[in-house]
């Protein structure tokens, strides 16, 4: 039985949430998750279980077949894999693009964008282009456009993916810290178990397509993280407990 939930809820919520293709292909079947203001979701399961499905549903980019999807839909943020920046824009530009297209005033724009640069750590960087910048400071102006429109749910499809280890791991740093101080709704996809540890507040563990939970691991260190903790005997802990769920194994 489908369930009225209301448009406007904080955050995100699947509430028995199923997708068939047109093909005919079940990419997902009753997905229950709720995702508030506050706290971070790391999705991590098979290739081609229906992880990025899941955050097409969210942002409305393809619609569900069964249950319900829920969305605040006022301040939504997408970041995908690719930086998706426009080549012939700077950085300053770049991050302007969502505040141009709602159509904000320049003094606003301006100061909008100046805090986003500030707080993704590309000071200094403003008039670079993206063929002038790293993968990892692309990645970084990609996240800073869309804090220009203050997200309440931040979906990020496998971002860091395509980064060295030593870029990931300071972006993941950088990230739990800006979640921390902004406290917006994340689901992050990722197939990086310590990623998936490391930034959020809960690792859900999908089976093989059609994707269904199958595990829910709460993470309980607190923010901002210290990046020691990645060495500890507690994370190493949850990450093989995400791991033998991943292989089907029982707790
Ligand atoms: N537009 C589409 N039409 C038909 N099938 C699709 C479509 N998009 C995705 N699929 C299928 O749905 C399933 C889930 O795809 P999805 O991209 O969500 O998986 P994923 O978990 O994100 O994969 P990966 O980890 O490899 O990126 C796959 O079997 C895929 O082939």
């Amino acid at each position: 039985m489908a369930v009225a939930i209301p448009e406007t809820a904080a955050g995100l919520r699947f509430v028995s949430t199923g997708m068939e293709y047109p093909d005919g292909t079940v990419a997902l079947e009753g997905v229950d998750l709720d995702v508030r203001p506050g706290q971070f979701v790391s999705v991590v399961g098979p290739s081609g279980c229906g992880k990025s499905t899941l955050l097409r549903l969210a942002s409305r980019l393809e619609h569900h077949t069964s249950g319900e999807v829920a969305v605040d839909p006022h301040a939504l943020a997408y970041v995908f894999q690719d930086a998706t920046l426009l080549p012939w824009r700077s950085v300053k530009k770049n991050v302007a693009l969502f505040c141009e297209l709602r159509g904000d005033g320049k003094a606003d724009i301006a100061r909008r964008v100046q805090e986003a640069i500030d707080l993704v750590g590309l000071t200094g960087f403003e008039n670079h282009y993206p063929h002038q910048l790293s993968g990892g400071m692309r990645m970084r102006a990609s996240v800073a456009r869309c804090l220009t429109v203050d997200p309440g749910v931040f979906l990020f499809d496998e971002p860091f993916g395509a980064l060295d280890e030593i870029s990931r791991q300071k972006l993941n740093d950088d990230l739990q810290t800006l979640f921390h101080a902004q406290k917006f709704a994340a689901l992050f996809v990722t197939h990086s178990i310590a990623e998936a540890v490391y930034l959020s507040t809960e690792v859900v563990v999908m089976s093989g397509r059609p994707g269904r939970i199958l595990d829910r691991v709460p993470v309980p260190f607190a923010y901002p993280r210290d990046p020691q903790i990645r060495y500890s005997e507690e994370f190493a802990h949850l990450c093989a407990r995400v791991s033998q769920s991943l292989a089907g194994k029982e707790h």
